[in-house]
């Protein structure tokens, strides 16, 4: 006989739980394996018919949600009224959904459906196939080597101070975007959708991973900049603001991002800004920082 800790750890508990009843096989769909509070009642009768370990049963009882509220009468006429060990969080996430959760999977859900919709462009073959050298030049036009090659030549090539300052700060957005959004696709580890076919130009090795998107911090993070530090005409302001929005797009387009990954990259994008701006590097905050690069 399986320990009661091992039985209730192992799987979730209502396929557990019946494994001894005749509807169906354990684990099969049949049981359900949600937990419900209905279920947990039937299976802890079923365990005193059969004749299961009553610690099993104890077990089981103290996860559910009538047993809380102390009106469960089979459980309370256990042979012990010690009160049994914790069990782990997950277990519990299992047999009572917080509201939480249940809004957090459906989010995903939905997250997985449209980005599978939208990934029109995920393959030669797909139904917008013809437009993927147009969406993976755009990508290209998001990409950090671009970006830190122009602002770096520019750099080097700036004769005022003021262009300098502004480009300083230019390449310290990009390298702060480059360590935030590895630091997370390293912790969330969220892996791209199944239908991406991973050939993109020059990746590092967490670009396997797709929460958040580079592209679309990136998007955010150089639209913010440039419309706060040049001096555009409507019509190029209008211009940076579609080009971050179509660049978000298209990685959902192609295929390498869920919809959440590209949602959560442009609100982390419009946050670094808000970092770059408070940090401001100038001579009087970093004159090393200027004086190195002026000696150059
Ligand atoms: C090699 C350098 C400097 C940057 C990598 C840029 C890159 C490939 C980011 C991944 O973007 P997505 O997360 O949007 O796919």
């Amino acid at each position: 006989m399986p320990s009661p800790r091992r039985s209730v750890e192992g799987r979730p508990l209502g396929v557990s739980a019946s494994s001894s009843s005749s509807s169906g096989s354990p684990g099969s769909p049949a049981h359900g394996g949600g937990g419900s509070s209905r279920f947990e009642f039937q299976s802890l009768l079923s365990s005193r018919a059969t004749g299961v370990d009553p610690a099993c049963a104890r077990l089981r009882a103290s996860e559910s949600p009538v047993h809380r509220r102390s009106s469960f009468p089979l459980a309370a006429a256990g042979p012990s009224q010690a009160p049994p060990p914790p069990l782990p969080e997950e277990d519990r996430m299992d047999l009572n959904p917080s509201f939480l959760g249940i809004a957090l999977r459906s989010l995903l859900a939905i997250d997985l459906w449209l980005s599978k919709k939208l990934g029109v462009c995920a393959g030669e073959s797909s139904s917008w196939g013809s437009v993927r050298p147009l969406m993976k030049l755009l990508e290209i036009s998001g990409h950090g080597i671009p970006w830190l090659v122009g602002t770096l030549y520019c750099l080097c090539r700036s004769d005022s101070w003021a262009g300098r300052e502004v480009l300083m700060n230019l390449l310290f957005a990009l390298l702060l975007d480059l360590l935030l959004v590895a630091l997370i696709k390293g912790l969330v580890r969220r892996r791209r959708p199944a239908h991406n076919q991973m050939d993109m130009f020059v990746t590092l090795s967490v670009d396997k991973y797709s929460f958040p998107s580079g592209h679309a911090t990136r998007a955010a993070l150089m639209s913010r900049f440039i419309l706060n530090h040049l001096v555009l005409a409507i019509p190029l302001r209008v211009l940076v603001v579609l080009w971050a929005f179509v660049l978000g797009l298209s990685r959902v387009m192609l295929g390498r991002h869920n919809v959440t990954d590209v949602a959560f990259g442009f609100f982390l994008g419009y946050m670094q800004y808000s970092i770059v701006d408070y940090c401001w590097l100038s001579p009087h905050n970093a004159p090393v920082l200027f004086l190195l690069w002026s000696q150059q």
